[in-house]
């Protein structure tokens, strides 16, 4: 994608003054960064560029020699519905614009319409254009199953669907200019994401990437919009903020769910307006960069608590990532475990060690409050102390163990299982209670009774001696 062109596909203005078309497409440049734009002042060129070009909006005159727009209009719409078509007319008449919305136009504005209400209509039908495209490109690459670039989410070791579901919209939505939002519990890898939606947008520029959890507002201003000298004391030079040092690329913003109420305005201000001010200076600048933010947070629920504004978190969901923590993708693990194995075998200079069977089934039955980053933690701690052949449950089991001790997570979890009694069905006796999750801990142990002994917080002859009573055979 050539950078310096937005949006992707063409903007076709017609109109048989070339002065007016010239002084719209510096318009549509200086204050709405629209750079990819065709001229033609000849209508009767018109479907003939529609054969060569990509064109994706067409702004149209009405009154023209040769081929009137109306009839244009009818034309357009016909053989070619899936590009949308402004009408920009001299005539300032209800009865025409009430007619070529019936034909299919997107929106009718006058020549002597507010500068800034005719960006904004543009700027609308540029983004029903680029949700159609992504929409279209998605549908294609669900029923394919297909990724177009796989090589870009080799770093990203999964073998899940739910996964392979966020590669596919994230390859659909990746060539966008509108912001991504990327969700998930800590340490489920939203950075490796925005990595790769960066790689996929093909962006000549960096990716740029800040965490502006706890960022005073001042600082917050500084870093993003940069500042010219004098704007305060010590500002002895002109800064460039991050926002141009990502120009043409990404600027990633971490842990968005923590930004203050006053920098979410600005960031609001920002990408509603595609412009900002650095500190001390009166002349606006542009954004070329593409924003990604990322939250562990609920943004809804700081929504409904008042600290996280609605209009932001509505400007910023226009693409919108979920990424399901390791626990929902157990099958996951023994990728992982390799992998990471692998990693920290190379890194500390040590051989791959091999592992206990009862490794993955441990792992399996585990939670992973911090996700991929504790697997990696551990299995990196595992290394570094293992001296034998066989690596040591002993890391596993401490970590494991104590968080199972303290509850927490678990004891939630067990609750959330509880909830799936039938409440109009009998209850189930202790005795029945206790068989069922003796039996359940032993399937979920694969047999290993050490195992089951801990997923049940008893020891393994206080389980044996259980087996014994209600199964006197084994
Ligand atoms: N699927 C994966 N394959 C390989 N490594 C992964 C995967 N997911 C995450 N990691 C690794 O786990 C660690 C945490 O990932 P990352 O920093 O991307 O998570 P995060 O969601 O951004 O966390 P936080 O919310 O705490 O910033 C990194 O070392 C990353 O390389």
């Amino acid at each position: 994608m050539n950078q310096s062109l937005y949006p992707e596909f063409g903007v076709l203005l017609v109109d048989d003054e070339a002065s007016f078309l010239r002084s719209l497409s510096i318009t549509l440049a200086r204050s709405g960064g629209i750079t990819h734009v065709h001229r033609c002042d000849d209508s009767r060129e018109v479907m003939g560029i529609l054969q060569n070009r990509a064109i994706g909006l067409i702004l149209l005159d009405l009154t023209m020699p040769h081929i009137s727009g109306q009839e244009l209009l009818a034309m357009i719409t016909e053989q070619h519905p899936d590009i949308a078509v402004i009408i920009i007319s001299g005539l300032n008449q209800v009865e025409s614009a009430v007619q070529c919305l019936q034909q299919g136009a997107f929106d009718y504005f006058v020549k002597t319409t507010e500068e800034g209400r005719l960006i904004e209509g543009i700027k609308r039908a540029i983004r029903m254009q680029e949700m159609r495209r992504e929409n279209q490109a998605l549908g294609q690459r669900i029923l394919n199953n297909s990724l177009e670039s796989p090589e870009v989410f080799d770093p990203i070791i999964s073998r899940s669907n739910q996964m392979r579901s966020v590669f596919q919209y994230l390859e659909s939505v990746a060539p966008s200019n509108q912001p991504l939002l990327i969700c998930g519990e800590s340490g489920t890898g939203k950075e490796l994401l925005a990595k790769a939606a960066h790689q996929l947008s093909n962006r000549t520029g960096p990716l740029v990437s800040v965490n502006v959890a706890g960022l005073d507002d001042n600082v917050f201003a500084d870093t993003l919009f940069g500042h010219q000298r004098g704007a305060f004391t010590g500002a002895e030079r002109n800064r460039a903020g991050l926002i141009e040092e990502a120009a043409d690329g990404t600027l990633f913003l971490d842990e968005i769910g923590d930004l203050s109420m006053a920098s979410q305005v600005k960031l609001l201000r920002l990408l509603q307006e595609g412009e900002y001010y650095p500190l001390g200076s009166d002349r606006p600048k542009r954004i070329r960069a593409r924003i990604i933010v990322a939250t562990h947070q609920e943004l809804q629920q700081r929504q409904a608590e008042g600290s996280f504004r609605r209009d932001l978190y509505y400007r910023l969901c226009t693409h919108q990532i979920q990424i399901p923590p390791l626990r929902q993708r157990k099958e996951d693990l023994p990728l992982l475990l390799d992998h990471f194995l692998a990693q920290a075998a190379a890194e500390l200079d040590k051989p791959v060690p091999a592992y206990p069977p009862e490794l993955p089934l441990l792992l399996n039955n585990y939670h992973f409050p911090g996700n991929i980053r504790e697997l990696r933690a551990l299995v990196f701690d595992a290394v570094s102390r293992h001296r034998s052949h066989l690596l040591s449950m002993e890391v596993f089991r401490q970590v494991i163990g104590k968080n199972e001790e303290d509850g927490g997570e678990s004891l939630s979890q067990a609750s959330d299982s509880l909830a799936s009694f039938n409440p109009e069905g009998p209850l189930p006796t202790l005795a029945q209670m206790d068989s069922l999750l003796v039996e359940e801990a032993l399937r979920r142990a694969d047999n290993n009774q050490s195992l089951a002994a801990r997923l049940l917080g008893i020891s393994q002859p206080a389980l044996s001696k259980r087996l014994k009573k209600s199964r006197p055979d084994n």
